[in-house]
């Protein structure tokens, strides 16, 4: 086990048994002060923010990979994702020895404490990476399942290519939003009930949220030059937890042949924290039986995958507090990260630093894993009920919906935070 990650690592600054945030997680966001003040690259420990710019400008991170470079002075993480995964375990490796219990450096430097260290409610968290390009796999069996017969035929669910490749289609990065925006119920073609082939303009009715988790591309690869499957880890920086808000009426109605367009252009929500790969690795376990074999490209070594909890929970305005809706895991996905990035790359497209590349809805096989209205409510045939009464079949306006996701040992909690987003009415675009 890498030292970094070690079970018995102590910080100086107190972390409690249930934070997110311990010594072995040390994950990266960007940070703006709420007195005003620049905006600047961080890490969490506890309740604290850890500002990376002030501790490169001490000079205190001196290794062979970053001494005199300027990386965490950026308003993105892109040029330091771009240094490669050496730089990122050198950070990582200088970034825990920093904060550990035993070290001086900081802890008995009381003015640098001030530089370095900020509660956490006293910033707001930015998105840390500029993304180019965004791809949303589709690689939960169940959910491919639950789709395929709702929108299809339930004898074929799965559609011939789905256990050779992971299904995917490209999405809108320009519309990707940090945890905390609000978003406007979207507006589109839709059909109505009474017609098979002749749409409306409308609000979108069937309104949803589907849970994922999206890997963060580090270094890239020239174009022509696939990615490895057993090199992705080189190529990957870090994990976060995704909502990829899907208007489902519009979609319906679009998808034909070329799959989703606007029904999931409108926003995609993203954590403010990026989880290393490095802080999970305690948390790979073996992935699913791959039958048939997948062809070799995409073979991935001991066929790992990651278990992180993933729950969503649902707030109406006239609700008192956010229920549970979905308890999910990572590990109810079939292809893994490295497949993933294996496959997107094997014809040579390059990924560039900050793409996003999301899994897909991570439904499991339980109804209370369900990681969408659409599965959940069974295309609105089956409410979810409320202790106050109400039911939902889709997200209605006022709804907050908030997906939280961790690791977890006996000793420590690897988290992601939080992502959350209301949907707010619909905007009056006079038409
Ligand atoms: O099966 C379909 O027609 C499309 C399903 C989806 O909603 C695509 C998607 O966003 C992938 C996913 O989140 O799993
Ligand atoms: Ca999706
Ligand atoms: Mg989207």
């Amino acid at each position: 086990m890498h030292p970094t990650n070690d079970p018995n690592l102590e910080s100086f600054i107190e972390v409690d048994q249930d934070s997110h945030f311990p010594i072995q997680n040390l994950p990266y966001g960007l940070a703006s002060p709420q007195g005003g003040g620049d905006n600047f690259l961080c890490s969490a420990i506890g309740d604290y923010i850890v500002n990376l710019a002030a501790l490169e400008e001490a000079g205190l991170f001196d290794g062979p990979e970053l001494d005199g470079k300027k990386v965490f002075q950026e308003s993105t993480l892109n040029a330091f994702m771009d240094l490669g995964h050496e730089a990122w375990n050198e950070a990582r490796t200088y970034l825990s020895k920093l904060l550990s219990a035993d070290e001086a450096t900081l802890r008995d430097d009381e003015s640098l404490r001030q530089q370095v260290l900020t509660p956490m409610d006293k910033v707001e968290l930015l998105l840390p990476i500029d993304i180019g390009d965004y791809t949303d796999f589709y690689s939960s069996e169940p959910h491919a399942t639950n789709v395929g017969s709702m929108f299809r035929d339930p004898e074929n669910a799965l559609k011939p290519n789905w256990k050779h490749l992971p299904v995917g289609y490209h999405g809108r990065a320009s519309s990707i939003v940090v945890s905390g925006t609000d978003l406007h119920r979207p507006q589109g073609q839709i059909l109505p009930p009474e017609s098979d082939d002749t749409p409306i303009f409308s609000a979108c009715k069937l309104c949803d949220f589907e849970l994922e988790m999206g890997f963060v591309a580090g270094k890239g690869n020239e174009l022509g030059d696939p990615i490895p499957v057993n090199k992705a880890d080189e190529h990957i920086f870090g994990l976060m937890l995704v909502n990829d808000w899907s208007a489902r009426d519009i979609q319906k109605w679009e998808y034909q042949p070329l799959g989703p367009f606007l029904a999931k252009n409108w926003a995609t929500s993203v954590s403010p924290w990026i989880v290393s790969l490095a802080a999970l690795e305690p948390f790979r376990i073996e992935g699913p039986d791959q039958d048939p074999e997948p062809l070799p490209y995409l073979q991935s070594e001991d066929n790992w995958t990651f278990d992180i909890n993933l729950d969503v929970f649902l707030q109406g305005e006239d609700m008192d507090e956010p229920h549970k809706i979905c308890a999910s895991n990572a590990k109810n996905l079939y292809w893994n990260v490295a497949q993933q990035l294996a496959h997107q790359t094997i014809t040579g497209c390059n990924v560039k630093p900050g793409d996003l590349y999301a899994s897909g809805t991570i439904s499991g096989e339980e109804e209370s894993s369900y990681g969408s209205m659409l599965e959940l409510s069974w295309k609105g045939t089956d409410p979810l009920e409320f202790p106050n009464g109400e039911e939902r079949t889709f997200l209605e306006d006022g709804d907050e919906v908030t997906m939280t996701g961790y690791a977890d040992t006996d000793e420590y909690r690897i988290g992601f935070g939080e992502v959350t987003g209301k949907v707010l009415p619909p905007k009056d675009l006079g038409l």
